[in-house]
């Protein structure tokens, strides 16, 4: 045969769920995009189109749904958790399951005549990712966000740097610093029921020291923000032993208003042209010393 068949993988992506829980009047949300990828003894189907090991992609949406409702949505790795195992350990030819999850907040309205108690508006800030790996034997969690924009309007400096020919950059003693957080960590959680980390909390409190050091972080690069980012969460959260981001430079640039006869500087509160690109494009892992780096470079294959 001139061709030999490589990595396959196959199930049905973007499964939106949206799961209600009924506490009397009061309502509670989960809204999901769920992704599943399965592998195994798939070479008949690709060679000979036999789909004798092949569970359809249709039954692996199903399966999504039907846990929703028969198993509820505690947290995204818990959901995940829960289908990776199932597709493994139910279906013979199926040897790996990646499930992929996407969550949307929702808050609650909080109108005079409705107590919030089945009335939401979706939460502008990011969205929650997870994705959990099953092979049989061994788990991989690995949790994050996307969307997270946050700006500092000082306490950001950059200088210092090379300088060739082509360089124009002033250096800046006073800048802001804004960026829209991509970031993923790895837990370090090896399937023992009894280790197993509260999701929800963890994923609150990474959040939380991620926001804390980007704000408490005096910046001479977004780099060095990076940096201290993962440091802070690594140094609180002793379920994850690694980090990676990918931090777009917002940059916002003064505007020239000499023409106008008007003075424009940061120390008297500016005016900046919010750029939207190109943007400088930081990225960088954060790991726990001793701890092998396992989330991919492009994070736009996780
Ligand atoms: O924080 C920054 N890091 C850079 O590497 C860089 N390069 C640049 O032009 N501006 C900035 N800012």
């Amino acid at each position: 045969m001139p061709t030999i068949l490589g990595q396959n993988q196959y199930g049905k992506a973007e499964n939106r769920v949206v799961k209600i829980t009924r506490d009397g009047a009061t309502h509670h949300i989960k809204d999901l995009n769920v992704s599943v990828s399965l592998s195994g003894d798939m070479d008949d189907v690709h060679y000979s189109g036999s789909n004798t090991n092949v569970l359809p992609t249709d039954t692996t949406k199903n399966t999504v749904y039907a846990f929703a409702k028969e198993h509820g949505v505690d947290s995204a790795e818990q959901f995940g958790i829960h289908l990776a195992r199932h597709f493994v350990t139910s279906q013979e030819p199926i040897h790996r399951a990646r499930i992929r999850i996407e969550e949307y907040a929702w808050e609650r309205i909080d109108a005079p005549g409705s107590e919030g108690e089945h009335s939401f508006v979706r939460r502008g800030q990011e969205t929650r990712l997870a994705q959990i790996t099953y092979d049989g034997s061994s788990w991989e969690v690995v949790s994050g966000l996307r969307d997270l924009v946050v700006m500092n309007s000082t306490d950001s400096e950059f200088w210092g740097y090379v300088k060739d020919k082509y360089t124009t950059l002033k250096e800046a003693y006073d800048r802001i610093l804004a960026t829209e957080v991509s970031a993923r960590w790895r837990y370090n959680w090896t399937g023992d029921a009894q280790d197993m980390p509260d999701w929800d909390t963890s994923y609150e409190q990474t959040k939380r020291h991620l926001l804390h050091a980007f704000a408490e972080t005096y910046s001479l690069s977004l780099q060095q923000t990076l940096y201290q980012m993962g440091t802070r969460i690594i140094d609180h959260r002793e379920e994850i032993d690694e980090v990676r981001f990918s931090l777009p430079n917002k940059h916002h640039f003064l505007v020239d208003l000499e023409p106008f006869g008007l003075k424009n500087d940061t120390a008297d509160g500016a005016v900046y042209y919010a750029a939207d690109r190109p943007y400088g494009l930081i990225e960088g892992t954060v790991l726990r010393d001793g701890c092998e780096a396992r989330i991919p470079a492009d994070l736009t294959n996780l």
